[in-house]
């Protein structure tokens, strides 16, 4: 700058009206401030014994010193400075032998050094280059308005599965609506700023869009804790009830070794839904589901293939879509093997149907946790073990295994890394209409009988679905809406499809070291 351009820019700086309003005000206050006078209003006696004290952190971070305001960046070179200001004032006012210790402890020659260096660090300003705020806000306003600055970083901090819906125009608490970001249960966002306690910013992963707000995991897991449950799972698929070793080739004309029928579709029992949540609850006292972190994952082609779990609702076709996948592909889908204490009959062979073993043995493998999952029916227990998931697994075959929805949890490892798919039943008028002509397996003893399936059945099938869903929809990568059954399975069967060929995104706990 050359000489007459720095006399017009004193000039510009001395003539400002702004400069002469600040000299006006510092000039009353340098009057004011030697009487202390006393606030007229009760509600500003707090503000004056702030305003007179030598310092607080006043709020949004900034440092207010006295009748001085210094910036919120500075805060670190202020902790420093303070801290030798204090020491001479402590020197000064003869103070007590811990003050003494304190003025002694802060001239040390490594505590300046170490607030020194702090200092420096600090002052560097690391923060991304934030654009103007824009001038057009209108100064007549009154109302304080908390201005949200959303920022636009280039690498994520994290990647993460959410696990609830969200839906910002459903939000009162959110601080703009426009400024949030909609999500549904299973999409990974890329979060990029947690410095808000309350409010997360993310983006969706792959958009490259602008980020935007999100409630944190703190938030969401304190709303949830609020919440009243709005469905209650009620185990209903169990080995326990039904005829597991139904002739299903009877009734399908196909005999595939290791297909288990479980059809029970009976009526819930009379206890109340709250009773039964909170007895679930004490049981099953799981985590909150909010995010997941996530990492991006490919099978090499020595690796096992990702288990597939499915559950559903009973009767909603759970075998029958597995049964489609195994003629699809025998030599990439299999199937467990089932363990039974029943005797063998005389067409079957062990280890194709079942592996027969005694009911002592049977007893002692439950014990030794042997089991996935079993029950008893007819006085035999069947069960499925371990030890036959990773023996197909072991087979580089992808493994079809359809349970109950509490043992999905149990499986939910980096071991077997589950493709979780829930099979959903279509809305009731449909399933009416699809399952009019359709009969189940509904024999108590060892012989086979067959039932059309009743109003009262496909009104139990869509509660323990909702009720599965609420309860471990969470858990879930995949959701067949088991409507058409031709389309139902194209659409199972391209999933599996993606997860041999495309980057999957798996818990980051399920990664390699
Ligand atoms: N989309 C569909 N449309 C019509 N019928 C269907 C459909 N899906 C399945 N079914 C029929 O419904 C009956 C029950 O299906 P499936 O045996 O697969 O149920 P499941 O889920 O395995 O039940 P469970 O666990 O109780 O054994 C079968 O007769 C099956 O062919």
């Amino acid at each position: 700058m050359d000489e007459s351009e720095n006399s017009n820019f004193l000039q510009d700086t001395l003539m400002g009206s702004t400069l002469h309003l600040l000299i006006r005000v510092y000039e009353r206050l340098l009057r004011f401030g030697a009487q202390r006078p006393k606030p007229i209003q009760d509600s500003a006696v707090c503000l004056a014994g702030e305003v007179n004290a030598p310092w607080r952190l006043g709020a949004g971070g900034w440092i207010v010193l006295g009748q001085g305001l210094v910036e919120r960046g500075s805060r670190a070179v202020l902790r420093s400075w303070l801290g030798f200001e204090l020491a001479i004032e402590l020197k000064q006012s003869h103070a007590s032998p811990e003050a003494a210790e304190l003025c002694y402890l802060l001239s040390k020659p490594h505590i300046k050094s170490l607030l020194s260096v702090h200092d420096s660090v600090a002052q560097k300003a690391y923060d991304p280059e934030l654009p103007p705020l824009p001038d057009n806000i209108c100064d007549e306003e009154e109302d304080s308005v908390k201005i949200v600055r959303l920022v636009k970083k280039e690498q994520p901090l994290a990647f993460v599965r959410v696990l609830f819906h969200y839906d910002p125009e459903d939000d009162p608490a959110i601080p703009c609506k426009l400024a949030g970001l909609a999500f549904k249960r299973g999409d990974v966002l890329e979060i990029v700023c947690q410095e808000d306690e309350l409010w997360w910013q993310a983006r969706h992963h792959g958009t490259n869009s602008q980020a935007g707000l999100i409630p944190s995991r703190e938030l969401q897991e304190r709303r949830v804790t609020l919440q009243k449950p709005e469905a209650l799972f009620r185990p209903q698929r169990s080995l326990r009830h039904g005829p597991e070793d139904a002739d299903y080739g009877a009734i399908t004309g196909i005999h595939i070794a290791g297909l288990r029928k479980s059809f029970r579709l009976s009526r819930q029992n009379s206890e109340s839904r709250q009773s039964r949540w909170r007895k679930f609850k004490r049981l099953h006292p799981g985590p909150i589901p909010t995010y997941l972190e996530v990492v991006p994952y490919h099978r090499g082609p020595a690796d096992p293939h990702r288990l597939v779990l499915m559950f559903g609702p009973s009767g909603v076709g759970l075998s029958e879509l597995k049964r489609r996948l195994l003629l699809s592909d025998p030599e990439l889908f299999s199937v467990t093997i089932p363990h039974t204490s029943r005797k063998r009959r005389r067409q079957e062979k062990e280890g194709v149907e079942y592996h027969f073993v005694s009911r002592h043995t049977f007893e002692k493998d439950i014990l030794n946790h042997k089991f996935i999952e079993y029950g008893e029916h007819g006085g035999n227990y069947y069960g499925t073990s371990l030890e036959s998931v990773q023996k197909v697994l072991a087979e580089c075959k992808v493994c079809l295994l359809d349970v109950e929805p509490q043992t999905v949890e149990k499986l939910y490892t980096r071991e077997f890394k589950p493709y979780v798919v829930f099979v959903k039943p279509p809305p009731i008028e449909r399933l009416r209409l699809s399952r009019r002509k359709t009969k189940v397996i509904s024999s108590t003893d060892e012989r086979t009988q067959t039932k059309t399936l009743m109003e009262e059945d496909f009104e139990d099938m869509i509660a323990s679905g909702q009720a599965m869903e609420s309860q471990y929809g969470h858990l879930v990568e995949e959701v067949i809406v088991n409507d058409d059954l031709a389309v139902a399975f194209t659409e199972l069967r391209s999933g599996l499809r993606r997860i041999e060929q495309e980057i999957q995104w798996i818990p980051a706990d399920w990664a390699q070291d």
